[in-house]
């Protein structure tokens, strides 16, 4: 299980996350729900190293990460899908997927046949370049990528963003998939409602920096919920 709590994170004085405490258990979605600017990928920098805290500790499996780098929390098993994709566009689709191999052992250094059950798209484009997908195909391409790694949990920013409407069901199912067959932990933010309805355990809402309901996925449909989403 992945455990922040009570972490506040600055960018020189302006303080972007206030106090934040969440939890993602392993066999569960959970979704962090926010507008824009409130402070959801900074909580996913501080969880991936990305960017330090100024108080607060984060602990996956009761190993505090505080102070470790990046590449060390994805060889204990933090897999990321960064907002935008971060896909490398002169590399093939297979060299995209092959950097995966960075926190594994030789033996591992292989990539695992379920990410072309879940995205064949992308075993028909092995030799393409990143760059030459559409969007929806690289956000699958950032997620085939993240399993490479084999993470115990996976750590997804607006997956959904500027992807076609066919494309984040399979993106959906394929997050679905991933926590019923390896019941790792699963925790993504978002600014889609309905997307987080469909598929959260457990839902978490952010404004100005700071969690301000925390429930079930159904506690979204409350009018206390809807106006923390509202613009
Ligand atoms: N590198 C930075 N330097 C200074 N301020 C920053 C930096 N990155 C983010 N911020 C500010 O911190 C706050 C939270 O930003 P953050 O990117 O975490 O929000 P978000 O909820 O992920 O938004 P979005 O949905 O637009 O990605 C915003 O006010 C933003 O302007």
């Amino acid at each position: 299980m992945l455990t922040v709590d009570n972490i506040n994170l600055h960018y020189g004085a302006a303080q972007a996350l206030r106090g934040v405490s969440i939890k993602a258990e392993m066999g569960k979605i959970t979704c962090v729900l926010g507008r824009n600017g409130v402070g959801k990928s900074s909580l996913l920098r501080a969880v991936t190293g990305q960017h330090g805290v100024s108080s607060g500790t984060i602990a996956f499996s009761g190993t505090t990460l505080d102070g470790m780098a990046p590449f060390n929390r994805a060889k204990l098993g933090l897999g990321y899908v960064p907002q935008g994709r971060e896909i490398f566009p002169l590399l093939t689709v297979r060299e995209n997927l092959e950097t995966g191999y960075a926190p594994l052992p030789r033996k591992d250094r292989f990539i695992p046949d379920e990410i072309f059950s879940l995205f064949p798209v992308l075993e028909s484009m092995l030799g393409r370049r990143g760059g030459d997908l559409s969007g929806g195909q690289q956000q699958q391409l950032a997620i085939g990528r993240a399993m490479v790694t084999r993470p115990k949990i996976l750590v997804l920013d607006e997956p959904t963003e500027g992807i076609q409407p066919s494309i984040i069901k399979d993106i959906g199912r394929a997050i679905k998939y991933l926590r019923d067959s390896t019941g790792m932990a699963i925790l993504l933010v978002e600014q889609y409602l309905d997307f987080c309805r469909e598929l959260a355990d457990q839902v978490y809402i952010m404004d100005r920096g700071e969690i301000v309901h925390e429930g079930r996925a159904e506690t979204l449909d409350t009018p206390e919920a809807r106006r923390h989403l509202t613009v």
